[in-house]
């Protein structure tokens, strides 16, 4: 399934937040966002998954989701968003209870979720018991969970430690490798969007707007940390926000 944003515009009450922003995202394409503090990325991903409504602009869905799909577009929190008095399996159940289905079948559903997302030992742990990466993977099988053709993910990874941070990348380029999968990527750090994404959209300081579009060739899966190609694109792309970003950091200070 496609998404495609055209001409999107939004503004709080005077604040402008995006102008004329156009983004589209290909069948089992992953789209990294990125762009300085308070530029309008989470609005944006917000207003891609119609939770919010943009003043002026549109956003369409072209294809088929996948067969039984609950909800072909489907987030991924910061935060992980877990219900701390449910189990694992309990959480990843959550977003199936509100449709009919057999049991049996919402068991099998809850069990592939785990298992792709290597939980399958820790169906009946308890999200206190886990470390942030695990919790992670629980927001993420509860999001595979519903099947989506679209994953939305804002600062998946923001909350965790570097090395749980690399293991979780492993995690999502395990996870695309199927190539059916389509992802929009908001994120601050520009390591992660040159060693996820297929192509980076570079966003302007408030009101967002695409100030340039770069694509990563290089299959994600030969892409390692470190890398001096992936660190040479991570420090072009700084280079194109730095400017951008100092000034919305004297803003945010003011
Ligand atoms: N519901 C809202 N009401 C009013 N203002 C809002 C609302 N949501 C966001 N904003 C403001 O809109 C601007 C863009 O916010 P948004 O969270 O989309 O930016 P961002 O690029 O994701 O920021 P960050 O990089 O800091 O996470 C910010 O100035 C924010 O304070």
């Amino acid at each position: 399934m496609k998404l495609a944003a055209s001409n999107i515009t939004h503004r709080y009450g005077p604040l402008p937040v995006l102008d004329d922003v156009s983004l589209g995202v290909a069948e089992g394409e992953v789209v990294a966002v990125v762009g300085p503090s308070g530029c309008g990325k989470s609005t944006l991903l917000r207003i891609l998954g119609g939770l919010e409504r943009p003043d002026a602009g549109t956003v369409a869905t072209e294809g088929a989701a996948p067969a039984r799909s609950l909800n072909p577009i489907t987030y991924v929190f910061q935060d992980f968003a877990l219900l701390p008095w449910r189990t694992v399996a309990g959480n990843v159940r959550l977003p199936l209870e509100e449709h009919t289905m057999p049991e049996s079948e919402r068991d099998a559903v809850v069990r592939d979720a785990l298992n792709r997302t290597g939980l399958g030992d820790f169906a009946g742990a308890w999200p206190r018991q886990l470390s942030g990466g695990m919790r992670q993977r629980v927001g993420i099988a509860r999001a595979l969970a519903v099947r989506p053709a679209i994953l939305l993910m804002d600062e998946p990874l923001s909350a965790l430690d570097g090395q749980t941070r690399e293991l979780l990348m492993d995690d999502l380029i395990a996870l695309h490798a199927s190539g059916e999968l389509s992802t929009v990527y908001v994120t601050h750090n520009l390591d992660e969007a040159v060693r996820l994404a297929d192509r980076i959209v570079v966003l302007s300081r408030r009101p967002g707007r695409v100030r340039a579009e770069v694509r990563l060739d290089r299959p994600r899966g030969e892409r390692r940390a470190g890398d001096a190609a992936l660190v040479a694109q991570a420090r072009d792309l700084w280079e194109l926000i730095r400017a951008d970003a100092a000034a919305a950091d004297r803003e945010l200070a003011r």
